[in-house]
C-alpha cells in the first residue's frame, strides 16, 4: 500500500479541490479587480477600524504564512461601517508574498499584480466566536491592502524584527502593544465583493474589503518576509515564497467601489 505524502507544494491551488470542492464554489476567493467594471455605490459608508494595541497576542508562523494574533474576547479591537452590517472583532492579520517582486499578491488589479498583500481578518460578533462566524455567509470581515516596491516602510520594521525567532512553522513568539492602523494608507478607499477564504477550508464567509491605495515595501524588507520555511525545525528547509492563490472566476459577481 503506497501513502502518497501531500506535501505543500504537490498540495497547491491546482490539487485543493480534491480534497475541498468549495475551491470551484461560486463565490472563491481571491479575484482580478478590474476598476473600470467596479460600480461605485453611494449607499457604502465609511470604513470605521478601532484598533487597541493593548489586544495584540502573539506572531506565529502558521506553515502558510506567518500572522498576528489578537485576543477578541471583548470589542476592543473592531471593524465597522463600510459594507457590513454590525460590528466584526480583528482576530489576526498576515500576508501573501512572492519569490520575487513581480508577484505575490492575491488580489490583482486589472491584471497587475503587486510582491505582498496584507490580510487584517475580523469575525462578526453576532456569532459566538471565531471558528463559528467562519462557516457563515456573513461570518468574517478581510481587510486587504496592497504592499508595492518602493521606500523602506518604517511601521512594518517591528514585524519583521520579529521574524527572526518564528523561523519555522509552529514557532510562535510574544508581541505586544502593536496597532494594525499603522500597515494602512491614509486615505480608505476600497472595492468590496463577496468572497471566501483564500486558503483552506476555502469557506465562503467573507467580505471582501480591498483598499484602492497601496502601502510600500522596500525590496530589503521583502526579503526578510522570504527568509520564512514553510517547513518545521528538523524537516529539509523550504522557503516560505509564493504563498498565494491565484485570481478565481467572478461567476457574476459585482464589486462595488466606495470611491467615484
Ligand atoms: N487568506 S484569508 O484572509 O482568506 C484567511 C483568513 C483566515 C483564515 C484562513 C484564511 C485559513 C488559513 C488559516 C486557517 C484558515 C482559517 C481558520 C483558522 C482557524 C480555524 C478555522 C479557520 Cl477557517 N483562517
Ligand atoms: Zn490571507
Amino acid at each position: 500500500k503506497t501513502v502518497i505524502v501531500k506535501h505543500f507544494d504537490s498540495f497547491g491551488p491546482e490539487q485543493w479541490a480534491e480534497s475541498f470542492p468549495i475551491a470551484n464554489g461560486p463565490r472563491q476567493s481571491p479575484i482580478d479587480i478590474v476598476p473600470t467594471q467596479a460600480q461605485h455605490d453611494p449607499s457604502l459608508k465609511q470604513l470605521k477600524l478601532k484598533y487597541d494595541p493593548a489586544t495584540t497576542k502573539d506572531i506565529l508562523n502558521n506553515g502558510r504564512s506567518f500572522q498576528v494574533d489578537f485576543t477578541d474576547d471583548d470589542s476592543s479591537s473592531t471593524l465597522a461601517g463600510g459594507p457590513v452590517i454590525g460590528i466584526y472583532r480583528l482576530r489576526q492579520f498576515h500576508f501573501h508574498w512572492g519569490s520575487s517582486d513581480d508577484k505575490g499578491s492575491e488580489h490583482t488589479i486589472a491584471g497587475n499584480r503587486f510582491p505582498c498583500e496584507l490580510h487584517l481578518v475580523h469575525w462578526n460578533t453576532k456569532y459566538p466566536n471565531f471558528g463559528e462566524a467562519a462557516s457563515k455567509p456573513d461570518g468574517l470581515a478581510v481587510v486587504g491592502v496592497f504592499l508595492k516596491i518602493g521606500s523602506a516602510n518604517p511601521r512594518l520594521q517591528k514585524v519583521l524584527d520579529a521574524l527572526d525567532d518564528i523561523r519555522s512553522k509552529g514557532r510562535q513568539t510574544t508581541f505586544s502593544n502593536f496597532d494594525p492602523k499603522t500597515l494602512l494608507p491614509a486615505a480608505l478607499d476600497f472595492w468590496t465583493y463577496e468572497g471566501s477564504l483564500t486558503t483552506p477550508p476555502l469557506l465562503e464567509s467573507v467580505t471582501w474589503i480591498i483598499l484602492k491605495d497601496p502601502v510600500s515595501v522596500s525590496s530589503a524588507q521583502m526579503a526578510k518576509f522570504r527568509s520564512l520555511l514553510f517547513t518545521s525545525e528538523g524537516e529539509a528547509p523550504s522557503c516560505m515564497v509564493d504563498n498565494f492563490r491565484p485570481p478565481q472566476p467572478l461567476k457574476g459577481r459585482k464589486v462595488r467601489a466606495s470611491f467615484k
